[in-house]
């Protein structure tokens, strides 16, 4: 017996729960699909497309709908021998600037033997290059600009769109599709970019547990054979995504997660019997994701992320939370300097806990303060605390085992109701 041998006991097809996969049918978005289907409709009638604007969060279908509708769309133009139909597609993850944007594009739409380089060339002069190319392409040029918030410049957001307005472009016809997941994006863009670019706008919302509950049925037929899954699968990894983000990408990794677990349980045995993915599969694959999720997102923090992060797990085992930056502040500077680090200043260490939020570790909560105070914040721990111990090890080990994760650790649970200044010991 080889060492590998083939099993396929669960997985059908296991490719179709990755992201590279491209459903056949796009479920429960029928109304933005509607949309963007109509604002791609004069390129079948030969017209000058639409530029659209698609934002919503990440993982809620906003790649997944143009892959579909633009392979259609490419499909059904090539009908017609009187529409000339380019598809350029560009992840601008990656791509901060303009002129690399331009540069990218040109080389995108040239033969491998014609690539220009990437520095070097002044901006006007690659773009001239981009008109120019477009122009002896002719015919109608759609351009998907994915990811578009990691362009920090507006220039060619609007050159872009209105290279036909400014009569840059005279043979080729041109549309635009920006792709974003932050919102903020939108709103900062410029009045001139923002009427241009986001001609038509589609606002991707959040799955529900209903809508990721039909997506992970309809790839999970395609991924496994029949009856391996236990019934309550499904509507638990659904609910598990509808809780976190309505983001359909977590849910089809945990369904995943949950089949590999079930797999490795399986090749280990030696005389397999029915093989089934339960909800022991799906909690075991949760808590897996989990954990590289917040090791990541740790990771990636610097010393004084760390550091606000270590304040406010403590304050939280010593139940101070909801807190306000300016209550976590004293037993950071206490952390800080026993690290040997400079305190930052007050707004500095708020970015950090807002760094925090965004990563999911910790949320917040606006308060009022009556009727002549203003806003503030409030921050607690929303993450499981021993997965976050695990990931701050070094710090730890720098500023010392704080005496309420000591407690934590001995009783498994957070003292209740303690709000002594415990100290370290
Ligand atoms: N309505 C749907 N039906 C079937 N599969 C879906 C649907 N929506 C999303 N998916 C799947 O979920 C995954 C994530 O979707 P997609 O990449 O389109 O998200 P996105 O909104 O573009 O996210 P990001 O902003 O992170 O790029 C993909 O595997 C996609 O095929």
């Amino acid at each position: 017996m080889g060492l590998f041998e083939r099993d396929t006991e669960i997985y059908k097809n296991r490719d179709a729960l990755r992201e590279d996969y491209q459903p056949e049918e796009l479920v429960g978005r029928d109304e933005e699909i509607q949309m963007y289907q109509a604002s791609l409709q004069p390129v079948i009638n030969g017209e000058q497309p639409n530029n659209v604007f698609l934002y919503g969060k990440t993982g809620v279908g906003k790649t997944a709908a143009t892959r579909y509708l633009l392979s259609h769309l490419e499909e059904d133009a090539s009908q017609y021998d009187d529409i000339d139909l380019h598809l350029t597609f560009l992840n601008c993850d990656g791509l901060t600037s303009s002129y690399q944007i331009a540069t990218r594009l040109v080389n995108e739409l040239r033969e491998e033997t014609n690539q220009i380089s990437t520095t070097g060339y002044p901006r006007a002069t690659v773009y001239e290059m981009l008109w120019d190319d477009l122009d002896a392409l002719g015919g109608t040029n759609l351009i998907v600009l994915d990811e578009v918030d990691h362009v920090e410049d507006d220039s060619i957001l609007y050159q872009l769109p209105r290279a036909r307005a400014n009569n840059n472009l005279s043979e080729a016809k041109i549309g635009i599709i920006g792709i974003s997941n932050d919102f903020s994006f939108r709103d900062d863009l410029s009045p001139k970019v923002k009427s241009s670019l986001c001609e038509q706008e589609i606002h991707f919302p959040a799955y529900d547990a209903g809508d990721l509950q039909k997506i992970l049925e309809q790839r999970a037929q395609v991924a496994f054979h029949d009856g391996v899954i236990d019934d309550a699968v499904i509507p638990l990894c659904a609910a598990y995504g509808a809780k976190d983000a309505g983001d359909a990408r977590q849910s089809i990794d945990l369904l995943m997660k949950a089949g590999d677990l079930a797999r490795e349980e399986e090749v280990t045995q030696e005389q397999p019997d029915e093989i089934v993915i339960t909800e022991a599969h799906v909690e075991a694959g949760r808590h897996d994701l989990e954990r590289g999720r917040i090791e990541e997102g740790i990771n990636g923090l610097t010393q004084h992320g760390h550091l606000v992060l270590y304040s406010l797990l403590t304050l939280h085992l010593q139940d101070e939370t909801p807190i306000r930056s300016r209550d976590v502040r004293p037993r950071y500077t206490n952390f800080a300097q026993r690290a040997g680090r400079d305190p930052l200043v007050p707004r500095r260490m708020r970015d950090h806990l807002s760094e925090l939020a965004m990563l999911g570790l910790v949320s917040v909560t606006e308060r009022n303060e009556g009727r002549r105070g203003g806003t503030y914040r409030e921050y607690t721990l929303d993450m499981d605390i021993e997965l976050i111990l695990s990931a701050l090890d070094d710090v730890l080990e720098d500023v010392g085992i704080h005496d309420s994760v000591k407690r934590y650790l001995s009783d498994g649970e957070s003292p209740e109701g303690d709000t002594s200044l415990l100290e370290f010991q």
